[in-house]
């Protein structure tokens, strides 16, 4: 029998040697393992760990977190399996995972799952096989057109994958494998590609004396080097990209990385054109379009400082930066940074979390910031660097509203008289209109004229939107599509459904009733297939082989088409109608003024016309006088008032179940629960505006308090008197909420 006492200097030896290891999944707390024998990986370090009964890749932490459930008995350990060669996580990226899991109540597995979206980079790395010229070979036995062809390819000296070089000879690959055998070509590892490394002074441009200033703020920031964050707050067309392309210049120069966020990665290859001119190459792109082996490529060459400057969007920032000395959000006002799937966090913010972390600066670009960044600059937290005129040196477009009830476009059109005109007349000159709608598809309602009849999504809330190109019935929330019934499935009578309301293909079509003449082209995510084709898009319509452009919010964002002269918003007042989101007005204004800041970029003078049945309306007003300030008054004279952000703190709380009892139910009973305050209020529970989503029952809770107030600690505490929730019911938490529906 062993002796209890003999075992128990081995248990201690053991227990020194244990490994806290957090995994991917949704769990808030690290594990302990065995360290391997060769001893404790370094923190960061990815590992093999047993994980009920899978095997699993952990991530080594450099303390334990959270508390296990029982005590272990060290003895029942089990052992770190194996250390994979990825490179490890950066001290700092535990850190910022941390900051992340406590502010946003995610848990801490589910951020760091979000730091290892490159599964390549924990395979074993297989070098790829290509094929070569053998030099000084004799020729091949039997000489054909097609073994010719190969010759003369492969006889540049460069490896090429086996596929590729078939393709490009016109031949199967069997040709290929013949030359092997005939000993005229070899096989040979294609070198791994390597990040481009740009230069910081391939190209200096003249810069104008706004922006000069601009550029000496943002690159004392940047020589600062500490924390701080730079509001630049430029009106459309000021040239923001300039300036802070000079920051980033600077950060190169001092040997730190660079992260340039955008909200819209996909639609940025003017951006990439500018960036390869400034700096003679292009940046590391990295948005959901990459490939695998490209994902994994990027994520190491981050991670061992080979890419120096990453473009990308907001997952970007949960890349392993070994020496990040710089972040750029532009577009910073954009919707599009806040996340709100998982774990829910808003990119800007956390990019400021990140700066402030790591010690460097942040530089945050709008013609329209946000009224968070605002308060900010105004209160002095951030530095605020303004380029009040566009580069160009034509002023802001000139923008007029009409107002639909005096001048309604003629039945079953959409298009009202003065926008038809100015359309007409732009035309006529030779420039380019933009009709912006931000609704995809023909039509967002389908009826039935006989017996009334509604098309509606059987999982969600929602009316099935009509896309005609497609000939399709589309849900916008949950992806079901139907095919266009030919007849009404309620009553059987064919031919009586009709479209209600515009979408963008609506619009295309009566643009191409009235202007048969003109090219166009229509911009809507769902009619483009892929990032290559919407470039191309994109590309066409800067180079003026469009005369009309019909698009969603895509157009709206950052391009630079110089030829575009008159804007037309279809309706001005969709984004208005949101009762209970208390930045619905921000919205509004910021798009109609994006949008409208297309026109007249380069030369004369541009125009933007909004349709509007509102044009009383403060936000509408201050769009139409081009009165920033106006807005801004009282946008943040109401926020205060309210207690609404940045001078109160808001989270969300929802509650979803396939069953509709349980939903509420659960929903009820977590109001129930709260924790009385006096400094905090709790709304709700009510029944979602999309009550059904995806076939889930949905509620929603909102709590409301002071900014001064930790309202995390405050929810901890809340939901940690609720017992473990069962069943299918989910509830999420969403701090500073940016959807209401
Ligand atoms: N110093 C400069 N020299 C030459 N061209 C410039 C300069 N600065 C800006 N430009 C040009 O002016 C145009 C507008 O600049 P840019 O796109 O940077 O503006 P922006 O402020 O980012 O606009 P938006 O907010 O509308 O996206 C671009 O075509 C840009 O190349
Ligand atoms: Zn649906």
């Amino acid at each position: 029998m062993t002796n209890l006492l003999d075992l128990q200097p081995d248990v201690k030896a053991r227990q020194g040697e244990c490994v806290p290891v957090l995994l991917p999944v949704a769990l808030d707390q690290t594990y302990d393992y065995l360290a391997p024998p060769e001893g404790v990986p370094p923190p960061g370090s990815f590992v093999l760990v047993p994980f009920g009964p899978q095997s699993r890749i952990g991530i080594v932490w450099d303390e334990p977190r959270g508390t296990p459930a029982k005590p272990i008995d060290p003895a029942k350990l089990k052992a770190v399996t194996g250390t994979l060669d990825a490179p490890p996580l950066p001290v700092l990226s535990l850190r910022f995972a941390e900051w992340i899991a406590g502010y946003t109540l995610a848990p801490l597995g589910m951020v760091v799952r979000m730091m290892m979206s490159a599964r390549e980079v924990f395979e074993p790395q297989k070098p790829r096989f290509g094929v070569t010229i053998v030099e000084g070979a004799a020729m091949p036995p039997r000489m054909t057109p097609a073994r010719q062809r190969v010759l003369d390819i492969a006889s540049d000296g460069l490896i090429r994958a086996k596929s590729s070089l078939a393709q490009e000879a016109a031949c199967t690959t069997g040709v290929v494998d013949g030359l092997i055998t005939a000993g005229c070509l070899v096989e040979a590892a294609i070198p791994q590609k390597r990040c481009p490394i740009p230069e910081p002074h391939h190209r200096t441009i003249e810069l104008s004396e706004d922006q000069e200033r601009a550029v000496m703020a943002l690159r004392a920031a940047v020589d600062g080097g500490t924390f701080a964050v730079t509001l630049l707050d430029g009106v459309t067309g000021s040239g923001k990209t300039e300036v802070y392309y000079e920051a980033v210049a600077r950060a190169l120069e001092r040997g730190r990385q660079v992260l340039i966020m955008l909200p819209e990665i996909a639609l940025t290859s003017q951006f990439m054109g500018r960036f390869q001119d400034r700096f003679g190459c292009p940046p590391v792109e990295w948005h959901s379009a990459l490939s695998g082996p490209e994902r994994g490529r990027i994520w190491r060459g981050v991670a061992t400082g080979e890419a120096r400057v990453v473009v990308g969007a907001r997952s970007a920032l949960f890349l392993p930066y070994t020496d990040l000395g710089l972040i750029v959000v532009d577009e910073e006002h954009d919707g599009g940074f806040k996340q709100d799937d998982r774990v829910h966090y808003q990119a800007r913010d956390m990019a400021v979390v990140r700066a402030s972390l790591g010690r460097f600066s942040v530089v945050l670009a709008s013609a329209t910031p946000s009224i968070e960044s605002h308060v900010n600059a105004r209160t002095g937290r951030y530095n605020h660097v303004v380029l009040p005129g566009r580069f160009s040196g034509t002023e802001l477009p000139e923008i007029e509203a009409i107002d639909l009830r005096r001048e309604p476009p003629e039945k079953g059109r959409w298009l009202a008289p003065p926008l038809v005109e100015g359309i007409t007349e732009t035309l006529a000159r030779g420039q380019q209109s933009l009709l912006f709608l931000n609704r995809r598809g023909y039509a967002p309602l389908t009826l039935c004229q006989k017996c009334g009849h509604r098309f509606e999504c059987p999982q969600c809330t929602a009316w099935l939107v009509e896309h005609r190109f497609r000939k399709k019935l589309n849900c916008h929330h949950c992806g079901f599509s139907l095919p266009i019934p030919e007849k009404c499935p309620s009553c059987g009578e064919a031919d009586k459904l009709t479209a209600c309301g515009p979408g963008v293909e609506r619009v295309a079509e009566e643009v191409a009733e009235r202007f048969p003449e003109a090219r166009i082209e229509l911009l809507s995510s769902d009619l483009i297939p892929g990032l290559t084709e919407m470039r191309r898009v994109i590309e066409r319509i800067e180079r003026h082989e469009a005369d009309i452009i019909i698009g969603t919010q895509l157009v709206a964002k950052g391009h630079h088409f110089p030829d575009l002269n008159l804007v037309g918003i279809v309706d001005g007042d969709l984004g208005l109608a949101q009762g209970a989101d208390p930045r619905a007005g921000e919205r509004t204004f910021q798009l109609l003024h994006q949008v409208t800041g297309r026109a007249g970029r380069a030369f004369a003078r541009g125009r933007g016309l909004i349709q509007t049945h509102l044009p009383d309306h403060p936000v509408m007003a201050a769009i139409i006088h081009g009165d920033r300030e106006a807005f801004l008054e009282r946008e943040i004279a109401q926020r205060q008032a309210g207690l609404l952000p940045p001078y109160g703190r808001l989270a969300a709380l929802i509650v979803s179940s396939r069953d509709k009892q349980a939903a509420e139910m659960i929903a009820r009973d977590i109001a129930h629960r709260a924790p009385p305050a006096e400094q905090i209020r709790i709304l709700g529970p009510t029944e979602a505006p999309i009550a059904i989503i995806r076939g889930r029952h949905r509620w929603r809770l909102l709590a409301k308090a002071r900014r001064d107030i930790d309202i995390q600690n405050y929810l901890r505490a809340w939901l940690s008197r609720m017992p473990p929730i069962k069943g299918d019911v989910r509830l999420s938490v969403d701090i500073d909420p940016y959807s209401f529906l």
